[in-house]
Protein backbone atom coordinates (compact mmCIF):
# COMPACT_ATOMS: atom_id res chain seq x y z
CA UNK A 1 0.00 0.00 0.00
CA UNK A 2 1.88 3.13 -1.29
CA UNK A 3 0.86 6.90 0.11
CA UNK A 4 -0.06 8.66 -3.22
CA UNK A 5 1.58 11.78 -3.95
CA UNK A 6 -0.66 14.99 -5.12
CA UNK A 7 0.72 17.61 -6.38
CA UNK A 8 -1.57 20.72 -5.82
CA UNK A 9 0.36 23.43 -7.96
CA UNK A 10 -3.12 25.44 -9.53
CA UNK A 11 -0.06 26.44 -12.20
CA UNK A 12 -0.09 23.18 -13.97
CA UNK A 13 -3.31 21.74 -13.02
CA UNK A 14 -7.20 22.80 -12.50
CA UNK A 15 -8.87 22.20 -9.27
CA UNK A 16 -10.46 19.44 -11.17
CA UNK A 17 -7.91 17.19 -11.80
CA UNK A 18 -6.51 17.71 -8.20
CA UNK A 19 -9.42 17.53 -6.57
CA UNK A 20 -9.57 13.83 -8.54
CA UNK A 21 -6.30 12.74 -7.31
CA UNK A 22 -7.60 13.16 -4.07
CA UNK A 23 -10.73 11.73 -4.63
CA UNK A 24 -8.62 8.53 -5.38
CA UNK A 25 -6.12 8.71 -2.36
CA UNK A 26 -8.46 9.29 0.26
CA UNK A 27 -10.70 6.32 -1.14
CA UNK A 28 -8.18 4.27 -1.88
CA UNK A 29 -5.59 4.83 1.22
CA UNK A 30 -7.05 7.48 3.35
CA UNK A 31 -3.63 8.82 3.49
CA UNK A 32 -1.76 11.05 0.53
CA UNK A 33 1.53 13.31 0.54
CA UNK A 34 0.50 16.64 -0.93
CA UNK A 35 3.24 18.85 -2.75
CA UNK A 36 2.45 22.58 -3.04
CA UNK A 37 -0.02 23.26 -0.77
CA UNK A 38 1.81 26.72 0.70
CA UNK A 39 3.08 26.20 3.53
CA UNK A 40 7.06 27.71 2.88
CA UNK A 41 9.92 25.42 3.42
CA UNK A 42 11.15 28.08 6.29
CA UNK A 43 7.99 28.48 8.03
CA UNK A 44 8.49 24.53 8.50
CA UNK A 45 11.97 24.85 9.56
CA UNK A 46 10.97 27.39 11.92
CA UNK A 47 8.28 25.40 13.81
CA UNK A 48 10.27 22.59 14.23
CA UNK A 49 13.15 24.99 15.79
CA UNK A 50 10.41 26.34 18.51
CA UNK A 51 9.31 22.29 18.85
CA UNK A 52 12.60 21.75 19.72
CA UNK A 53 14.15 24.49 22.09
CA UNK A 54 10.87 23.99 23.73
CA UNK A 55 11.12 19.73 24.02
CA UNK A 56 14.74 20.15 25.27
CA UNK A 57 14.00 22.05 28.62
CA UNK A 58 13.76 21.16 31.94
CA UNK A 59 10.90 18.58 33.03
CA UNK A 60 10.14 21.38 35.66
CA UNK A 61 10.23 24.47 32.72
CA UNK A 62 7.56 22.11 30.65
CA UNK A 63 5.34 21.66 33.32
CA UNK A 64 4.56 24.49 33.90
CA UNK A 65 2.38 24.84 30.75
CA UNK A 66 1.18 21.33 31.83
CA UNK A 67 -2.29 20.07 30.23
CA UNK A 68 -5.04 20.41 32.56
CA UNK A 69 -8.38 18.80 30.83
CA UNK A 70 -9.62 17.25 28.32
CA UNK A 71 -12.47 19.91 27.80
CA UNK A 72 -9.41 22.56 27.14
CA UNK A 73 -6.83 20.37 25.25
CA UNK A 74 -3.97 22.73 25.95
CA UNK A 75 -0.25 22.12 26.67
CA UNK A 76 2.21 19.85 27.57
CA UNK A 77 1.67 16.43 27.97
CA UNK A 78 4.70 14.15 28.90
CA UNK A 79 5.52 10.30 28.31
CA UNK A 80 3.48 7.94 28.66
CA UNK A 81 0.37 10.36 29.47
CA UNK A 82 -1.40 9.68 25.99
CA UNK A 83 -1.96 6.39 24.95
CA UNK A 84 -3.28 6.33 20.96
CA UNK A 85 -4.43 2.63 21.49
CA UNK A 86 -6.14 2.47 24.76
CA UNK A 87 -5.26 -1.34 25.35
CA UNK A 88 -1.76 -0.78 25.31
CA UNK A 89 0.58 1.37 27.87
CA UNK A 90 1.18 4.89 27.59
CA UNK A 91 2.65 6.47 24.18
CA UNK A 92 6.40 7.01 23.92
CA UNK A 93 6.21 10.88 22.88
CA UNK A 94 5.76 14.13 24.74
CA UNK A 95 3.41 16.87 23.36
CA UNK A 96 2.22 20.06 22.78
CA UNK A 97 -1.72 20.64 22.38
CA UNK A 98 -3.28 23.85 21.35
CA UNK A 99 -6.80 23.58 20.56
CA UNK A 100 -8.13 27.18 18.82
CA UNK A 101 -4.71 28.55 20.14
CA UNK A 102 -5.49 32.05 18.15
CA UNK A 103 -8.43 32.60 20.32
CA UNK A 104 -6.63 33.63 23.81
CA UNK A 105 -8.74 31.22 25.66
CA UNK A 106 -5.84 30.83 27.69
CA UNK A 107 -3.98 33.07 29.99
CA UNK A 108 -0.35 34.05 28.73
CA UNK A 109 1.61 32.30 31.51
CA UNK A 110 0.10 28.88 30.03
CA UNK A 111 2.20 29.56 27.76
CA UNK A 112 6.16 28.71 27.32
CA UNK A 113 7.44 31.98 25.49
CA UNK A 114 5.91 34.87 23.52
CA UNK A 115 8.47 33.84 21.10
CA UNK A 116 6.67 30.25 21.29
CA UNK A 117 3.44 31.43 20.50
CA UNK A 118 4.23 33.66 17.78
CA UNK A 119 6.39 30.87 16.02
CA UNK A 120 3.19 28.47 16.39
CA UNK A 121 0.35 31.09 15.84
CA UNK A 122 1.90 32.02 12.40
CA UNK A 123 2.53 28.27 11.03
CA UNK A 124 -0.75 27.59 12.47
CA UNK A 125 -1.95 30.15 10.01
CA UNK A 126 -0.41 29.24 7.46
CA UNK A 127 -1.35 25.54 7.64
CA UNK A 128 -5.06 26.09 8.06
CA UNK A 129 -5.11 27.88 4.91
CA UNK A 130 -3.45 24.94 3.36
CA UNK A 131 -6.49 22.40 5.32
CA UNK A 132 -8.88 25.49 4.03
CA UNK A 133 -7.64 25.12 -0.14
CA UNK A 134 -8.22 20.65 0.58
CA UNK A 135 -11.33 21.48 1.64
CA UNK A 136 -12.08 23.34 -1.10
CA UNK A 137 -11.12 20.58 -2.91
CA UNK A 138 -12.96 18.04 -1.30
CA UNK A 139 -16.25 20.24 -1.09
CA UNK A 140 -15.55 19.80 -5.17
CA UNK A 141 -15.12 15.93 -4.76
CA UNK A 142 -18.20 15.72 -2.75
CA UNK A 143 -20.37 17.90 -4.57
CA UNK A 144 -21.46 20.44 -1.93
CA UNK A 145 -21.22 24.01 -2.01
CA UNK A 146 -17.19 25.52 -2.44
CA UNK A 147 -17.07 26.46 1.71
CA UNK A 148 -19.31 23.70 2.65
CA UNK A 149 -16.34 22.65 5.35
CA UNK A 150 -14.82 25.44 5.68
CA UNK A 151 -17.71 27.23 7.49
CA UNK A 152 -18.12 24.34 9.71
CA UNK A 153 -14.13 24.87 10.76
CA UNK A 154 -14.11 27.97 12.58
CA UNK A 155 -11.72 27.13 14.98
CA UNK A 156 -13.02 25.81 17.82
CA UNK A 157 -11.78 22.50 17.34
CA UNK A 158 -8.80 22.83 15.17
CA UNK A 159 -5.74 21.59 16.91
CA UNK A 160 -1.96 22.21 16.56
CA UNK A 161 0.30 19.62 17.90
CA UNK A 162 3.95 19.49 18.36
CA UNK A 163 4.78 15.31 19.02
CA UNK A 164 8.65 14.57 20.15
CA UNK A 165 9.34 10.79 19.93
CA UNK A 166 12.77 10.63 22.14
CA UNK A 167 14.74 7.86 21.67
CA UNK A 168 14.78 5.15 24.10
CA UNK A 169 16.39 2.02 24.59
CA UNK A 170 14.72 -1.77 24.53
CA UNK A 171 15.70 -2.49 28.14
CA UNK A 172 13.69 0.21 29.38
CA UNK A 173 10.57 0.20 27.26
CA UNK A 174 7.10 -2.21 27.68
CA UNK A 175 7.38 -3.90 24.76
CA UNK A 176 3.96 -2.99 24.55
CA UNK A 177 4.93 0.62 24.13
CA UNK A 178 4.71 2.54 20.45
CA UNK A 179 5.74 5.95 19.58
CA UNK A 180 2.07 6.21 18.85
CA UNK A 181 -0.56 3.48 19.59
CA UNK A 182 -2.41 2.33 16.59
CA UNK A 183 -5.73 4.72 16.22
CA UNK A 184 -7.76 6.27 13.67
CA UNK A 185 -7.96 10.72 13.69
CA UNK A 186 -10.97 12.19 14.53
CA UNK A 187 -12.25 14.67 12.91
CA UNK A 188 -12.15 15.97 9.09
CA UNK A 189 -8.40 16.29 7.84
CA UNK A 190 -5.16 15.95 9.65
CA UNK A 191 -2.04 17.91 7.88
CA UNK A 192 0.56 16.01 9.15
CA UNK A 193 4.36 17.35 8.57
CA UNK A 194 7.21 15.03 9.75
CA UNK A 195 11.21 15.32 9.85
CA UNK A 196 13.68 12.87 8.13
CA UNK A 197 13.59 10.26 10.78
CA UNK A 198 10.51 7.94 9.66
CA UNK A 199 8.20 5.85 11.88
CA UNK A 200 4.79 6.21 10.96
CA UNK A 201 3.02 3.44 9.62
CA UNK A 202 -0.51 2.88 8.14
CA UNK A 203 -2.63 -0.03 8.08
CA UNK A 204 -3.74 -1.88 5.10
CA UNK A 205 -7.22 -3.71 4.83
CA UNK A 206 -5.61 -6.76 5.71
CA UNK A 207 -3.89 -5.42 8.77
CA UNK A 208 -0.19 -5.32 7.19
CA UNK A 209 1.63 -2.28 8.75
CA UNK A 210 3.41 -0.17 5.62
CA UNK A 211 5.63 2.65 5.76
CA UNK A 212 4.57 6.42 5.44
CA UNK A 213 8.48 7.57 4.32
CA UNK A 214 8.94 11.13 4.89
CA UNK A 215 9.33 13.35 1.99
CA UNK A 216 10.59 17.19 2.90
CA UNK A 217 8.72 18.62 -0.12
CA UNK A 218 5.64 17.14 0.96
CA UNK A 219 2.73 17.27 3.57
CA UNK A 220 1.40 14.09 5.05
CA UNK A 221 -2.54 14.26 4.89
CA UNK A 222 -5.08 11.73 6.19
CA UNK A 223 -8.88 11.27 6.21
CA UNK A 224 -10.01 11.46 9.66
CA UNK A 225 -13.27 9.63 11.51
CA UNK A 226 -15.69 12.47 10.57
CA UNK A 227 -14.85 13.04 6.74
CA UNK A 228 -15.46 8.68 6.49
CA UNK A 229 -18.81 9.49 8.08
CA UNK A 230 -19.66 12.54 5.44
CA UNK A 231 -18.37 10.48 2.69
CA UNK A 232 -20.67 7.71 3.59
CA UNK A 233 -17.46 5.33 3.88
CA UNK A 234 -16.27 6.83 0.66
CA UNK A 235 -13.17 7.88 2.24
CA UNK A 236 -11.03 5.91 4.88
CA UNK A 237 -9.95 7.36 8.02
CA UNK A 238 -7.09 4.53 8.06
CA UNK A 239 -5.44 3.07 11.29
CA UNK A 240 -1.95 4.75 11.33
CA UNK A 241 0.44 4.01 14.14
CA UNK A 242 4.27 5.32 14.69
CA UNK A 243 7.05 2.92 15.81
CA UNK A 244 9.39 4.12 18.99
CA UNK A 245 12.61 5.14 18.43
CA UNK A 246 14.33 2.34 19.73
CA UNK A 247 18.30 2.98 20.29
CA UNK A 248 18.22 5.10 17.60
CA UNK A 249 17.45 8.66 16.53
CA UNK A 250 14.11 11.34 18.09
CA UNK A 251 12.08 12.08 16.22
CA UNK A 252 9.80 15.27 15.51
CA UNK A 253 6.86 15.86 13.97
CA UNK A 254 4.02 18.46 13.96
CA UNK A 255 0.07 17.41 13.27
CA UNK A 256 -2.86 19.94 12.33
CA UNK A 257 -6.11 18.16 13.34
CA UNK A 258 -9.16 19.76 11.67
CA UNK A 259 -11.92 19.22 13.38
CA UNK A 260 -15.69 20.56 12.61
CA UNK A 261 -17.29 22.67 15.30
CA UNK A 262 -18.78 20.97 18.07
CA UNK A 263 -22.25 21.41 17.10
CA UNK A 264 -21.62 20.51 13.30
CA UNK A 265 -24.65 17.74 12.90
CA UNK A 266 -22.18 14.99 10.43
CA UNK A 267 -24.24 12.69 8.25
CA UNK A 268 -23.94 11.09 4.81
CA UNK A 269 -23.83 13.83 2.03
CA UNK A 270 -26.29 12.85 -0.50
CA UNK A 271 -23.87 12.65 -3.43
CA UNK A 272 -21.91 9.36 -1.33
CA UNK A 273 -25.46 7.27 -0.61
CA UNK A 274 -26.90 5.80 -3.61
CA UNK A 275 -30.43 6.29 -4.22
CA UNK A 276 -32.77 4.46 -1.97
CA UNK A 277 -29.90 3.34 0.12
CA UNK A 278 -29.46 3.64 3.84
CA UNK A 279 -26.78 5.49 5.30
CA UNK A 280 -23.56 3.46 7.19
CA UNK A 281 -23.78 5.71 10.15
CA UNK A 282 -26.79 7.21 12.04
CA UNK A 283 -25.60 11.19 12.54
CA UNK A 284 -23.51 11.98 15.04
CA UNK A 285 -22.67 15.41 16.75
CA UNK A 286 -18.69 16.84 15.92
CA UNK A 287 -18.36 17.48 19.95
CA UNK A 288 -19.61 14.47 21.03
CA UNK A 289 -17.34 11.87 18.84
CA UNK A 290 -13.88 14.23 19.32
CA UNK A 291 -14.76 14.28 23.41
CA UNK A 292 -15.58 10.66 23.69
CA UNK A 293 -12.22 10.16 21.82
CA UNK A 294 -10.31 12.38 23.57
CA UNK A 295 -11.10 11.57 27.18
CA UNK A 296 -10.66 7.77 26.12
CA UNK A 297 -7.16 8.36 25.14
CA UNK A 298 -6.00 10.20 28.14
CA UNK A 299 -4.25 8.97 31.28
CA UNK A 300 -3.66 11.92 33.14
O1 LIG B 1 3.73 11.75 14.61
C1 LIG B 1 3.18 11.19 13.67
O2 LIG B 1 3.78 10.88 12.64
C2 LIG B 1 1.72 10.83 13.72
C3 LIG B 1 1.01 11.27 14.96
C4 LIG B 1 -0.42 10.90 14.93
O3 LIG B 1 -0.85 10.06 14.19
C5 LIG B 1 -1.38 11.63 15.77
O4 LIG B 1 -0.93 12.36 16.68
O5 LIG B 1 -2.59 11.49 15.55
FE1 LIG C 1 -3.00 10.19 14.04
Amino acid sequence: MEVPVVDCDQSIRSDLEIARDIDSALRNVGFMAVRNLGVTPERIVDVFSTAKSFFQCSEQAKQRCAYEAAMENFGYQGIGEESLDPSRPGDLKETFTMRNLLAKRVSAERWPTVEFRQSVSAFYQDALSAAQRLQRLLALALDVPTDYFVNLHGGENITLRLLHYPAVTSDTIDPQQMGAGAHTDYGMLTLLFQDAVGGLQVQSESGTWHDVPPRPDAIVINSGDLLERWSNGRYRSTCHRVLPRQQSTERYSIALFVDPDSDTLVEALPSCVEAGAAALHLPITAGEHLQAKIEATHHA
